[in-house]
């Protein structure tokens, strides 16, 4: 065992150096928390000369660890003081950046504890690559996220690059607390150490709303995130005025707006205005595909920003790209089966939303094409309700016209009731309520989130319980079902539609 003393000649000499090792209230405050939880494996990012991971080891009896140091000096130092306390056999030492490091080469995964004590600027990056090594019940835990205090007087800070640091860190606590994965605890000792845990991963319920008169019996069913459109939006027979936008957001904490056209250069004033009326109000978030929306939220507003493009989203390097230009959730494309929906969401850390229930969007153009025709065809008829029979083929669709162009949805309705095991790795479930009538969509609805709480609160067996009550119901309720694209190479090719047709259609 090492004794204490000299883990204070060794903190001093390396503070005397301005190698910026752990306050000594931050790691009592870990060894307790490590010997609360009984903890065997630790991964620590950030060994400096050793001295968090020494005295880590020396106080906690059974704790294995391995630690990562990028740093060749400090790097040998640390191996140095490991070797002279003898706990070379408790602490394996790494020389290597973090985020190149090969996991596999690490031998305690899964940990009890992550302890990210590197480069304060990368902390995401860290966080995301090694949090699938940590146990379902471990914790991470990260040092400096006060920075100094400065975090909450920035105005005290002179230097550019200190300041932009100190927002990289304020981003990365931001997007963590706001994470519905994890939990996090802000412990005020040392320099600010939170401790993060995993939620229990859950699948919600989002709903594209078309009546403001049931919000109620929505909230009271659990539906977690109200979706509407408004104007300018895309996509949607429903639109609501900014007063009840405003109205609806007062009473939903979930409320996502449809900013989701793609936008004229004439249309930008209009735009802008748009985005500063919702800025006013309780919005929680924005679903958008034209990038100039993103552009104009960024670095003015506090907008969730979901990507909601309807065919684009088709491979994880995409998502990951959109995270970097900090887009906070997405909408993967609908148009792929369910296999490869399913490979993307594990291969992104951004939050994913799924089509569940309803019709589906099958294209769309900023021109007037219903108009045209019965001007073309001197025809009259009902825009609200026209539906299209492919020639050659009985494959019916919904044409939908507005001021923004016109949109063909599918007829029959996708329903995935019963595939909600498979899909419960998605963070959110929609429910597009185009062509439901109020009580479609809230029987609907209910019976989903019927089966979704059976599902996160009980387990599957009460789920496939439910489900198989409620799939007869549901195929009376809305109709005409099928799956969509979820079991199709493609809607691309006129075979997988035929097929589709021919075979899955209910
Ligand atoms: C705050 S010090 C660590 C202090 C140490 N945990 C302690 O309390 O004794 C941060 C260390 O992380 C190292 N570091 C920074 N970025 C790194 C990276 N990408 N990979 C590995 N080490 C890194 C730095 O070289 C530095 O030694």
């Amino acid at each position: 065992m090492v004794l204490m003393i000299e883990f204070n000649a060794l903190e001093k000499s390396a503070r005397d150096r301005h190698i910026p090792v752990i306050f000594k209230e931050g790691i009592t405050f870990i060894i307790a928390e490590l010997k609360a939880r009984h903890a065997h494996s630790l991964l620590e990012i950030g060994s400096a000369i050793g001295y968090s991971a020494m005295m880590m080891a020396a106080n906690c009896e059974d704790l294995h660890i391995e630690t990562i140091e990028r740093n060749d000096d400090l790097y040998q130092e640390a191996k140095r003081h490991i070797q002279e306390a003898s706990l070379e056999d408790r602490i394996t030492l790494y020389h290597d950046d973090a985020l190149s490091f090969d996991p596999q080469l690490l031998k305690g995964a899964p940990y009890d504890v992550l302890f990210i004590d590197a480069a304060k600027a990368q902390y995401r990056k860290f966080f995301e690559k090694y949090i699938d090594l940590v146990k379902d019940d471990g914790v991470v835990i990260v040092d400096n996220l006060d920075f100094h205090g400065m975090l909450e007087h920035p105005e005290t800070i002179g230097n550019r690059n200190t300041k932009a640091l100190v927002r990289k860190i304020e981003r990365f606590r931001k997007w963590i607390v706001e994470n519905d994965d994890y939990h996090v605890d802000y412990i005020p000792v040392g320099d600010g150490l939170c401790t993060i845990t995993k939620a229990k991963h859950k699948l919600k319920l989002a709903l594209h709303l078309n009546d403001a008169s049931y919000l109620h019996d929505y909230l009271e069913m659990g539906v977690d995130r109200i979706i509407v459109a408004g104007p300018m939006s895309a996509y949607s027979s429903h639109k609501f005025s900014l007063e009840e936008i405003e109205a609806i957001s007062a009473r939903v904490p979930e409320t996502y707006v449809m900013v989701n056209g793609l936008y004229d250069e004439h249309e930008l004033p209009a735009l802008r205005r748009l985005i500063d009326a919702y800025a006013k109000m309780n919005i929680k978030g924005l679903l958008f595909q034209d990038f100039g929306v993103l552009h104009y939220v960024k670095n003015r507003y506090d907008f969730r920003m979901m990507y909601a493009p309807n065919t684009l989203n088709t491979n994880y390097m995409t998502l990951n790209v959109l995270e970097d230009l900090g887009v906070d959730s997405a909408w993967v494309a609908k148009e792929i089966p369910l296999e490869e929906q399913i490979a993307i969401k594990k291969h992104t850390h951004l939050p994913i939303m799924i089509q569940g229930h309803g019709v589906q969007y099958m294209m769309s153009s900023k021109r007037h094409l219903l108009k045209s025709y019965a001007k073309a065809a001197h025809k009259e008829f009902n825009q609200d309700n026209v539906i299209l029979h492919a020639r050659e083929s009985d494959y019916a669709t919904h044409i939908y016209e507005d001021e923004r162009g016109t949109t063909i949805f599918s007829v029959n309705k996708l329903y995935t009731l019963d595939l909600l095991n498979e899909m419960s790795v998605f963070d959110y479930l929609y429910i597009e309520t185009n062509y439901m009538s109020a009580i479609e969509a809230i029987e609907v609805t209910h019976m989903y989130s019927e089966c979704l709480k059976a599902l996160n609160e009980v387990g599957v067996q009460e789920y496939v319980h439910k489900m198989k009550d409620y799939l007869p119901m549901l195929r009376e309720i809305s109709k005409p079902l099928d799956r969509g694209f979820l079991n199709d190479e493609t809607l691309y090719r006129l075979e997988d539609v035929k097929r589709r047709d021919n075979h899955g259609a209910m």
